[in-house]
């Protein structure tokens, strides 16, 4: 029996009342009380535990086997019930920021009938818990914030970083996801706010790659912000602080980069994710040697554009150093892209690479890329400053360099105004257009706008997704080039390889898998991506042909390789349909 001091005495609810074991509700605020658990889930914690938790859908032998009789009303309900029921109510909510909030609010209370949703209708669920919608989420992520999702590190755990990593309860972690904050989507500076991201990337690790959902762990790194608006904002979730720079966040980084790997070793993949470029491109050039690191807005977004552009030939004709590429914004995906697509010209044609990166351009704020602003230009956009004279309009450099592709990296929305798009359809039959940037407000044009301009000519895929567009009685179906295609099962091929390092040749090997997965039936419709109803699918292929080239390069650990590495990836896969407990 507790007795004496701060202790408190449980006598009087012996008989009768709740017994207060541990002294939580008769503690008055001045006493300090534990937060006292139990490990094996059971009765009401295996109510809440979301790894485990199956609602309504335990069975008569579980209910009696782990004490929830009475717990749950007496239906016991299928899986697939569950499932139907909660997609007729998600369809109710007409905002878009309702239907995140309930699919997070599912996420946190059962896990696998979560997975199982978004498995089953990726395509209507990934405007929900991706982009768009998760944009808006990160903007709001302050008013709407609930129970906390992935880890926290903030310049407050200075120094504390690995104890901070030990307070996560999974130990065995195979894919981190991490940012910033600083380059959320095309939306700028979020801060803390930017963990929306994060845990919406890792989801489709385990969705679209089949990753378990408990070897994912979403990271912000809180080093402050420079949002005025979130600095005045009396709900925002982050440190009140301008954000840290040089020294201090090198310094802050590295500490954490080390703590990784000290706390998950060597085959943790770390992907960097929406940094602000004056630190992105830094930050994969330091840790590429010595960490397994992949920066999805460079690379990831690299290997989905070129494989799209791969299948385009097929409608085009060609070959890919055929074609003539102007990209609007030269930040990490714009240069990032137009790096591999000039890694697989010179692949395909022998010449060097500063040969290959001639029959690409690059526009940025201040105009096109051309050598007399070299000395000015950041150092990842002085490969491409080619020799012409300085154009400062988007719509003047369409018509001096005449492009047969243009790609749109600019993070700000309407820039592929009708005179830019008319005037590619001027130049090109079939005008293959990318309004890459997200969310749907920051994307350079709409379907609409890209199939009306063109008289209905263009081939167009976007960041964000966009629904079909009828034009002169034909059914246009937009694609959607977003890195989602890539890195869920580039990272299933790294883990089932045990690849230790990131190898551009991997990322050509990730495009190719996904190029060959567009069919007769897509190009017909205009599609130069499959459609993502397919991605676990073409996920195991992304995978299979990513772990082989890890395998070739000597970067693989996990040996003897495996035979068959599509079959491998496929029974890799986690699947959301629910255990039965003993
Ligand atoms: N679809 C997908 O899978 C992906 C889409 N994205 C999207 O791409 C966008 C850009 O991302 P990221 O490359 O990382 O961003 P960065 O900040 O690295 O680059 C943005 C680039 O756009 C340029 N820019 C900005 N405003 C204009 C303008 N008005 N006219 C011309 N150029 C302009 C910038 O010019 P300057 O250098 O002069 O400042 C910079 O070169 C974002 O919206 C992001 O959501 C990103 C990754 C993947
Ligand atoms: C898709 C993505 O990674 C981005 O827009 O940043
Ligand atoms: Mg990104």
């Amino acid at each position: 029996m507790m007795n004496g001091g701060d202790v408190v005495d449980n006598k009087a609810a012996v008989e009768g009342g709740v017994k207060d074991m541990y002294g939580e509700d008769s503690a008055t605020l001045n006493q300090l009380a534990t937060p006292w658990t139990i490990s094996v889930s059971s009765g009401y914690s295996l109510l809440r535990d979301p790894r485990h938790n199956k609602g309504l859908a335990f069975t008569e032998k579980e209910r009696d086997a782990h004490y929830l009789r009475g717990l749950l009303p007496p239906v016991v309900l299928s899986q697939e019930l569950q499932e139907k029921r909660l997609m007729n109510t998600l369809r109710q909510y007409q905002v878009p920021l309702q239907r995140y909030m309930a699919m997070m609010d599912l996420q946190e209370r059962n896990e696998r009938l979560f997975y199982k949703l978004l498995v089953d209708n990726v395509e209507e669920l990934l405007p929900v818990v991706y982009t768009p919608t998760v944009g808006e989420a990160c903007q709001k992520y302050g008013s709407i914030f609930r129970r906390p999702q992935g880890l926290y590190i903030s310049l407050k755990e200075k120094g504390k970083i690995l104890e901070v990593l030990k307070n996560w309860p999974e130990r065995s972690i195979q894919v981190i996801v991490v940012t910033d904050g600083e380059r959320i989507l095309g939306l700028g500076d979020l801060g803390c706010q930017g963990m929306g991201i994060p845990v919406g990337k890792l989801s489709l690790y385990t969705a679209l790659g089949g990753v378990r959902p408990s070897a994912c762990l979403p990271i912000t790194l809180d080093v402050g912000t420079n949002n005025q608006k979130l600095l005045d904002d009396e709900f925002y979730i982050g440190l009140r602080q301008r954000r840290a720079t040089g020294q201090e966040y090198s310094e802050f980084l590295h500490e954490f980069m080390s703590a990784v790997k000290q706390n998950y070793g060597e085959k943790v993949l770390i992907q960097f994710e929406d940094f602000a470029n004056h630190n992105a491109f830094d930050l994969l050039a330091k840790y590429s040697t010595t960490h397994l690191v992949f920066n999805d807005d460079i690379q990831g977004t690299a290997s989905v554009v070129l494989a799209g552009l791969i299948a385009s030939l097929k409608l085009l004709g060609g070959t890919l150093a055929d074609h003539t590429f102007l990209f609007l914004g030269a930040g990490e995906a714009g240069t990032g892209i137009a790096e591999l697509i000039a890694l697989e010209i010179s692949k395909q044609t022998n010449a060097s690479m500063e040969e290959s990166r001639k029959k690409i351009w690059l526009v940025d704020s201040k105009g096109l890329i051309v050598s007399s602003r070299k000395e000015s230009l950041q150092h990842f956009k002085q490969p491409w400053a080619h020799e012409h004279e300085p154009v400062k309009e988007l719509v003047n450099a369409v018509k001096a360099i005449k492009p047969t592709i243009l790609i749109g990296t600019s993070g700000v929305g309407k820039t592929f105004t009708k005179e830019v798009v008319k005037a590619m359809a001027v130049l090109n039959e079939k005008p293959l257009i990318m309004a890459l940037s997200n969310p749907t407000s920051q994307a350079e044009c709409t379907a609409e706008e890209a199939y009306t301009w063109t008289e209905g000519r263009a081939i167009f895929a976007s960041g964000s997704p966009f629904d079909p567009v009828e034009y002169n009685g034909k059914l246009n179906v937009p694609g959607q080039a977003n890195n989602a295609y890539i890195f869920p099962g580039f990272g299933l091929g790294v883990i089932i390889s045990g690849a230790i390092r990131v190898h551009e040749d991997m990322l050509l090997a990730a495009s190719e898998a996904l190029a060959e997965q567009v069919t007769q039936e897509n190009y017909d419709k205009g599609l130069i991506y499959p459609p993502f109803a397919n991605i676990r699918k073409i996920s195991a292929h992304i995978a299979a042909k990513v772990a082989a080239k890890a395998y070739e390069l000597g970067l693989a650990s996990r040996l003897p390789q495996p035979e068959d590495l599509v079959k491998c990836a496929e029974s890799s896969m986690y699947s959301p349909t629910y255990r039965t407990y003993r």
